[in-house]
């Protein structure tokens, strides 16, 4: 029983979550369905709301968990824990782990370790092709008709850059709906890249990784995708000229989405003065000016979405010299608060706008029906509760994720996610994670 939330910041209401979905809300009904329950001895957790934002459970359509090959790094529990605890109940998985998920084998070995952890539910990203050689595409049917349920491709942390394999890619996806997630890297004019190209790579000395590198590949793939007449979903869109690009490619009605990562709504290059590789990713952090489009972008529905990107690595991946180091930051359990900061705050958005942003809208592109959904009578009970009031320094070591490459530890952020529900069963409660229970024990974590 939720005594009392504000479901997407509007009036407080009282949920009761019961055999997995929104059960009554308001306030008399709920005390009769409370009271049935008490007769017939069902536990009830009791959680006061007053003050806290409900929004539907948070989908991630960008998370590196890094099992199977880098359980050093991240396991598929550890980053479903700090998903459940950044206010996540479903995340898609991306393929780039070793092996690489390109058969349905190895997507079926993800999804089943994502639902044995419990924390949420793990869609993996299948590969576009074979071990991200870019050559030859991977068994996409047979992934989509896995257990798995696969409709998301992607070869990210690389670009599919032959296009002749995009094209290929991007027909193919159209007999199970699915939908090709491009890492938009022309692969040759970024060759040594180490950080954005501009004033402060050139006084830094380090190779820069141009704009137009992302522009020219988002360029060729929205004129694709028009003429096979598939979806396409553009990843971690990073410069103003992509996001004109989007824009321009949506008013001549192409199926197109967009994603942003939260780093790059709220950082830039000039972090990279210090040489601190917590701030080397890919793509780099660009300059204030692709900041405010990224921002003007996500407000005004040009991008989608926010997705994480969360890209765990270990301490000798990260702590070295930049040129050496790996590429990629943390960001499951920061992600709600950066998009609060930066968007909220600033007045551009909503709780409402957030909910589409971070539940709604990637959940209908990764095809995951019973995630996003309002928070109404009969709905799953996939929600989280967050206090907005709240101030959190970010300490990366306290966190759920194996990895402390948060480019926000010491910062203070706004807001907190005080719990998470999966189905109702909560995985995080007065924001400690809550394992779940296992599969023969009585389920005491369930709330009513
Ligand atoms: N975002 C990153 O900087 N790194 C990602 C892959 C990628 O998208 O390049 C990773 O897997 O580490």
């Amino acid at each position: 029983m939720l005594r009392g939330v504000a479901p997407l910041g509007g009036d407080p209401v009282d949920l009761l979550l019961a055999d997995g979905v929104i059960a009554a809300a308001g306030r008399g009904d709920i005390q009769a369905a409370l009271d049935r329950d008490a007769a017939a001895g069902s536990p009830v957790v009791e959680v006061d709301g007053a003050g806290l934002v409900a929004l539907p459970g948070l989908v991630d359509l960008h998370t590196h968990l890094r099992e199977p090959g880098r359980e050093d790094a991240e396991t598929v529990g550890s980053g479903t824990r700090a998903a459940a605890l950044g206010g996540f109940t479903a995340v898609h998985a991306m393929a780039n782990t070793s092996p690489v998920a390109d058969t349905a084998g190895v997507v079926e070995q993800v999804w089943r370790l994502g639902r044995d952890a419990g924390w949420v539910d793990v869609h993996p990203v299948g590969a576009v092709s074979i071990g991200l050689d870019g050559e030859h595409l991977a068994e996409l049917g047979a992934m989509a008709a896995s257990a798995a349920r696969v409709r998301v491709f992607s070869d990210d942390g690389r670009c599919v850059h032959d296009p002749v394999l995009m094209r290929r890619a991007l027909e193919y996806v159209k007999a199970f709906d699915g939908v090709v997630a491009q890492h938009a890297q022309e692969p040759r004019l970024t060759v040594g890249a180490q950080m954005h190209e501009g004033v402060v790579s050139a006084e830094l000395g380090l190779t820069g990784w141009p704009a137009v590198a992302e522009e020219a590949i988002i360029a060729r793939d929205v004129l694709l995708a028009e003429h096979v007449g598939s979806r396409l979903h553009v990843c971690h869109l990073s410069t103003a000229g992509s996001v004109e690009l989007i824009r321009w490619a949506k008013s001549r009605g192409i199926d197109v989405t967009a994603e942003v990562t939260p780093h790059h709504l709220l950082l830039t290059d000039e972090l990279a003065r210090d040489y601190d590789p917590v701030y080397k990713v890919n793509p780099p952090l660009r300059t204030q000016a692709d900041v405010d489009a990224v921002r003007d972008g996500l407000a005004d529905g040009t991008i989608d979405i926010v997705a994480t990107d969360h890209a765990p690595h270990t301490r000798e991946d990260k702590d070295c010299e930049w040129a050496a180091a790996a590429m990629g930051m943390t960001g499951l359990e920061t992600a709600l608060s950066v998009v609060q900061e930066t968007m909220v705050e600033t007045g551009r958005m909503t709780w409402a706008d957030v909910a589409r942003v971070l539940s709604e809208a990637p959940a209908r592109i990764g095809r995951v029906t019973d995630h996003g959904r309002p928070l109404t009578v009969g709905e799953p009970a996939n929600l989280t509760l967050v206090d907005p009031a709240a101030r959190t320094t970010v300490v990366p070591e306290r966190q759920g994720t194996a990895s402390v490459n948060s480019p926000f530890r010491g910062r203070e952020l706004p807001g907190r996610v005080v719990a998470t529900f999966l189905r109702g069963r909560a995985t995080v409660l007065d924001g400690h994670a809550v394992p779940a229970p296992s599969a023969t024990a009585p389920a005491s974590g369930e709330v009513r």
